[in-house]
């Protein structure tokens, strides 16, 4: 086997998802080229003086516009006799410092005003809106040869001045990124913690910013960098000092004399320019790649992957549901393993073959602690795995057919044989769509009935789920009605198709205790008026105790133990059910009072 198979006792080290943007630049080959050019740039900007074969003034009038590549001025002479090579490398210095100069400028203003309107909103982010707005009409190079007769040939000023200009595109980044972040839960949940402001903001919303203002950062030394090469070509830099766009413009002037030599100064520029554009793009792809999740692997990947994991199984860990009966009425799911890529030859096994039987008339209870695989289980009868998921072996087949290879069988009885209600009734909901328009539509995608026919039977439905008001709750948005009343929606919509089965993932845990024991009555009453089965994955063994015919008990990624409700209860086989069933409160002892203080200190 080209890779080796962990399982989820030994996992292997997980893909990588998030990086740093240098070893995003240094995974790209035109990262990397465009990393070595910058590299050679800025060496050029330090030792530029020292490389260079001639002093920056140094004159030879007999090499005035000498052609390129001559034994003397290798790049050419300019009109005064200067070797142009030589200029470019001392003029490295001043170019790199000026748009280093814009970019600091730039950044301080405009992220640490983005950040403030940001994250405190009120007035300061109304000003600075208008401020920002302002700035980014004003014609900035117009500007720019303006202040000429006010700060005089001083590029470095003159790149400051540019930097403000800049600074509204880190604000209104900054901004509307730390505006979506300040909304987060985990935000909210660090604020209530009672950690300061500048904590809060230094510790998470700083981190959701900082790649976009790399990113940026990248493109605008790019602009910067044309940008003050243009002020110089206009002759608005300093002329004393040699600088890439006075030796562009030194060669510009003597085009009709000596046309090649204008080449290389253009050249520097614009290779400069490109390759930090080059350079964002890399970072932005390469951030967007990493922080998204794991990619999903090919077909022929997966293909590839499984084929490799079922020869390196030694015996599957089957969870003793012992022979799967044929016939119409049930869901057989068969010796299946899930897995998750660690790398594209490695897994790590969540899911360890498991069989399971599910009958029409019997609700199943599928039972164990957090992370034993009970949703993938489900998940995977209901082909709706996350993308990166990998089946690595086994069927789940109903009437014949394996949904896990036909996908188009699937298909076919996904929503109409086979219903669902999942966990969270609100994120199950389109805020967009009122819940008439969202049951109508998923009504009428799984049976030919007209929009009236639909809305009729499905007011009765929401009648039938005991929703007290169908009109108000069918003309509601899902922010208008409480949990209760939005999982026994979805229960109504999972039940509108008429399926056989319904599998139910924790479809009580999101719901206040007392809303839960009508949730799992009114599940009860449809499975018996509709003659459903049910695989209902719980870890409460209470709801097992309440509603459950069968139930197995699911452990580390395996059934351990699958039994009658009632024999689980009395007669538990495997040492792990006793395990469990000891760990609930119920019936445990009651304890005795706290015992009173009576020393006072
Ligand atoms: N997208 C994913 N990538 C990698 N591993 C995953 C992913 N989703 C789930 N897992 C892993 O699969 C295992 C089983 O997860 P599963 O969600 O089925 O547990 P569960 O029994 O339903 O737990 P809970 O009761 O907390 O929902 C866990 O170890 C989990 O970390």
């Amino acid at each position: 086997m080209s890779g080796e198979v962990t399982d989820s006792k030994h996992p292997a080290e997980p893909v990588p998802t998030s990086r740093s943007a240098l070893s995003i630049v240094l995974r790209n080959p035109i990262g990397i080229a465009s990393f070595v050019f910058l590299v050679l740039v800025v060496a050029a900007g330090i030792f530029g003086g020292a490389i260079a074969p001639y002093g920056p003034n140094f004159t030879d009038l007999s090499l005035a516009n000498a052609e390129p590549f001559t034994s003397e001025f290798v790049l050419g002479g300019d009109s005064a006799g200067r070797d142009i090579l030589s200029r470019l490398l001392y003029g490295t210095r001043s170019t790199l410092l000026g748009s280093a100069v814009m970019l600091a400028v730039a950044l301080a203003l405009g992220t640490t005003t983005g950040l403030i309107a940001g994250y405190f909103a009120g007035w300061f982010d109304v000003v600075g809106g208008w401020a920002a707005n302002l700035l980014l009409a004003l014609p900035g190079f117009v500007l720019l040869v303006a202040l000429y007769a006010v700060i005089g040939p001083s590029i470095l000023i003159a790149m400051a001045v540019f930097g403000v200009l800049v600074a509204p595109t880190y604000y209104r980044l900054v901004r509307a990124l730390v505006r979506n972040v300040r909304n987060e839960l985990y935000v909210d949940a660090a604020r209530v913690s009672g950690l300061p402001d500048t904590r809060i903001v230094s510790r998470h919303v700083l981190r959701a910013v900082r790649a976009p203002i790399i990113i940026q950062s990248a493109f605008v030394l790019g602009a910067g960098i044309g940008v003050q090469a243009g002020l110089e070509f206009l002759g608005l830099g300093d002329p004393t000092e040699p600088s890439w766009g006075g030796v562009l413009q030194e060669t510009f002037n003597a085009i009709f004399i000596a046309p090649w030599n204008l080449v290389f100064p253009a050249l520097t520029i614009s290779a400069t320019t490109l390759t930090f554009a080059l350079l964002g793009n890399v970072i932005r792809d390469g951030l967007k790649a990493s922080g998204s999740r794991a990619a999903p692997l090919s077909g022929r990947q997966r293909t590839s992957l499984a084929t490799a994991h079922s020869a390196a199984r030694t015996a599957p860990a089957r969870g003793g549901a012992g022979p799967i009966p044929a016939g119409e009425d049930c869901i057989a799911v068969t010796d299946l393993v899930i897995g998750y890529p660690t790398s594209k030859t490695d897994v790590r096994e969540v899911v360890h073959g498991i069989d399971l039987t599910l009958r029409r008339g019997e609700i199943h209870g599928l039972v164990g602690e957090s992370g034993s695989g009970k949703s993938q289980t489900a998940f995977a009868l209901l082909g709706i795995l996350p993308a990166e998921a990998v089946v690595l072996s086994g069927s789940v087949t109903y009437r014949g057919k394996d949904l896990l290879a036909d996908t188009r069988a699937l298909r076919e009885v996904r929503g109409r044989r086979i219903g669902y209600v999942p966990q969270e009734p609100m994120s199950n909901l389109d805020p967009t769509l009122t819940v008439g328009q969202q049951l109508v539509y998923g009504m009428r995608a799984t049976t030919r009935v007209s929009r009236r026919q639909a809305r009729q039977a499905l007011l009765e439905l929401l009648s039938r789920v005991g929703i007290n008001d169908p009109q108000r709750t069918f003309d509601s948005y899902p922010h208008e009605i409480s949990g209760g009343m939005a999982q026994r929606v979805l229960i109504a919509g999972a039940v509108a198709s008429d399926p056989e089965f319904i599998v139910a993932d924790e479809p009580t845990t999101a719901l206040d205790v007392t809303v839960q024991a009508e949730v799992l009555d009114l599940l009860r009453e449809l499975q018996r008026e509709r003659n459903l089965g049910m695989l209902l994955v719980t870890h409460n063994l209470g709801v097992v105790a309440d509603i459950c015919d069968y139930v197995s008990v699911m452990k580390d990624g395996a059934i351990v133990e699958t039994s009658s409700a009632a024999e689980l209860f009395t007669t538990p086989k495997a040492d792990y059910t006793r395990t469990l069933l000891a760990s609930t409160l119920d019936g445990a002892e009651l304890r005795g009072p706290l015992a009173r203080r009576t020393e006072v200190k």
